[in-house]
């Protein structure tokens, strides 16, 4: 009925204009025909709306063009949803498949209430800048004129924001190292198994990084504001076998983060370092694993000693490579990788070094600031075992269980250990603690009092009140007794597992 209505207003419209035109041709001189004939175009091609086409092409010249990409990334969800004809393709380094339209297909995208209508186009581009030097793709935006400064100022922004956020979801974490020397090579997509449910760490600690990482990558516009460069170091130390790789590869999952693992020795120089760290990508963790074996970067302060030097300048450091004795990165060149001389670097990065002798790292390198986390991965307490029975034998109460935790109590046993007891016994979880326990009585017995890890124990009990403590009191005494007695942290709100002297002192002073 509707559809009648309109086509008989049209035609009496047209019939209208007819009338007029021949109307006025009688009325109007010749002479002014062609004045009133511009007039009666300009009036009515005013009525109909402007509209602007943008074409998006997939090259500049020889060169990948990023709004092209950006757009068919953010439309790739959409024409899922409203296009009948797609292609489907995945990248081979993507997570997840695409939808594209087909060529000479439409779809319209309202955004904040304005339409936007996307074609997608093939021409032939009749010289050999394209991909392939036939045809070239583009995309078409049609939308009416009067929204041009939006679509500069908050379309086009909204829709590289979107496909950022689309390509990070794709993407999948990769692993890089430098074992050609100068330059990163993309070894293998990253899929380490391990994550903070399946590591086996003391809950408390568990929880503590966790917290660390979440507060960490939120705070862009903290850093922004107090002019630091947006970067956190870890240090995990600890006897061998205990985690400290399952724990980056944990965080890695976690933070959905690339790891580039820096081998220290095949970097010939400091400048070659720091181009190195200068290429690393956003959201990523630059590891160093065992930096005491890397180079001789050994405590200054015991070397000066012996020595009688100052301890300031770079030549007082012998930075020869014990294992190949070809690299010359100093220890002023690690400080200042570390410190980063970050600006051409945005977005943020992680730095994780670790080491199963923490004494022999100079100072200088595990300054707050520099290594702002001291993380201590020790033996395995009766929490950590129970999350390796959980793993490995589906369990976490059994009748040896009280044994087991009697034993920690007396002997060391690495998580490395602990796994390959059980290792076998996943369909027998009764044969596994059996054969968990008779390794364990094998074991020396230690003097418990004293070593590192039941320090450790007890200052993570110690640390949740504290913690709590040190809020309640945190107005106005932010760096009371907190910077000054050591800690590794930049932020002041915050503690770190290396710093149990100053806990317990403060745990003294609040009693
Ligand atoms: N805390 C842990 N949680 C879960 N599995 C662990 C843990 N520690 C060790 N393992 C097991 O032991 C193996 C070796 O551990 P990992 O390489 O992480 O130890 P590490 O401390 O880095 O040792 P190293 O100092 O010799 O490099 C891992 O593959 C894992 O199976």
């Amino acid at each position: 009925m509707d559809v009648l209505m309109d086509w008989k207003s049209m035609g009496s419209l047209y019939a209208s204009l007819m009338f007029m035109r021949t109307a006025l041709r009688d009325i109007i001189p010749p002479e002014l025909h062609k004045a009133a004939r511009s007039v009666f175009f300009y009036f009515f091609s005013n009525l109909q709306t402007k509209t602007v086409t943008v074409h998006i092409k997939e090259f500049v010249g020889r060169y990948d063009n990023d709004i092209f990409k950006s757009v068919q990334r953010y439309l790739s969800s959409k024409c899922f949803t409203s296009s009948q004809y797609l292609t489907l393709s995945k990248m081979k380094n993507s997570k997840n498949h695409t939808y594209t339209m087909i060529p000479n297909q439409s779809i319209v995208d309202i955004f904040e209430g304005i339409k936007f209508t996307w074609s997608f186009r093939t021409e032939d581009s009749g010289d050999s800048s394209g991909s392939n030097g036939k045809s070239t793709n583009y995309f078409e935006l049609c939308f009416e004129e009067k929204y041009k400064e939006f679509v500069n100022s908050s379309y086009l922004i909204r829709i590289a924001e979107e496909a950022k956020l689309i390509k990070s979801k794709n993407k999948g974490k990769k692993l890089y190292t430098n074992q050609s020397g100068d330059r990163w090579t993309m070894i293998s997509q990253f899929s380490h198994p391990s994550t903070f449910d399946t590591i086996a760490l003391d809950p408390v600690l568990k929880q503590d990084i966790q917290d660390d990482l979440k507060k960490f990558v939120s705070r862009k516009e903290f850093y922004t504001r107090v002019g630091k460069a947006w970067k956190r170091g870890y240090l995990l130390y600890g006897p061998p076998g205990t985690g400290k790789t399952s724990l980056i590869a944990a965080i890695a999952n976690y933070l959905e983060f690339d790891i580039y693992d820096l081998e220290l020795t095949s970097v010939r120089n400091n400048q070659d370092l720091r181009e190195l760290l200068i290429s690393t990508s956003s959201k990523s963790i630059i590891v160093v694993e065992d930096i005491d074996c890397s180079l001789d970067l050994e405590n200054r302060e015991s070397k000066n000693k012996k020595g009688g030097g100052d301890g300031e300048s770079d030549t007082d450091i012998n930075t020869s490579n014990p294992k190949t004795g070809v690299s010359s990165v100093s220890l002023s060149g690690l400080l200042n990788f570390v410190d980063g001389l970050w600006s051409p670097c945005a977005g943020e990065r992680l730095i994780i070094f670790t080491t199963n002798h923490k004494e022999k790292l100079d100072p200088a390198l595990l300054r707050a600031g520099r290594m702002d986390k001291h993380i201590l991965l020790s033996y395995c307490n009766i929490e950590s075992l129970k999350v390796l029975t959980r793993n490995y034998l589906r369990i976490q109460e059994h009748e040896l269980m009280d044994e087991v935790e009697e034993l920690l109590s007396s002997i060391q046993i690495t998580t490395a250990d602990v796994a390959e007891c059980l290792m076998s016994f996943d369909e027998n979880p009764d044969m596994g603690m059996r054969n968990l326990v008779a390794e364990m009585r094998k074991r020396p017995l230690q003097n418990s009092q004293g070593n590192e890890e039941t320090k450790m124990r007890k200052s993570n009990k110690e640390k949740q009140n504290t913690k709590k403590m040190m809020m309640m009191m945190e107005d106005g005494h932010e760096s009371d007794g907190y910077e000054s007695a050591g800690s590794n942290n930049d932020e002041p709100d915050e503690l770190d597992c290396g710093d149990e002297m100053m806990m317990v002192t403060m745990n003294m002073m609040m009693i």
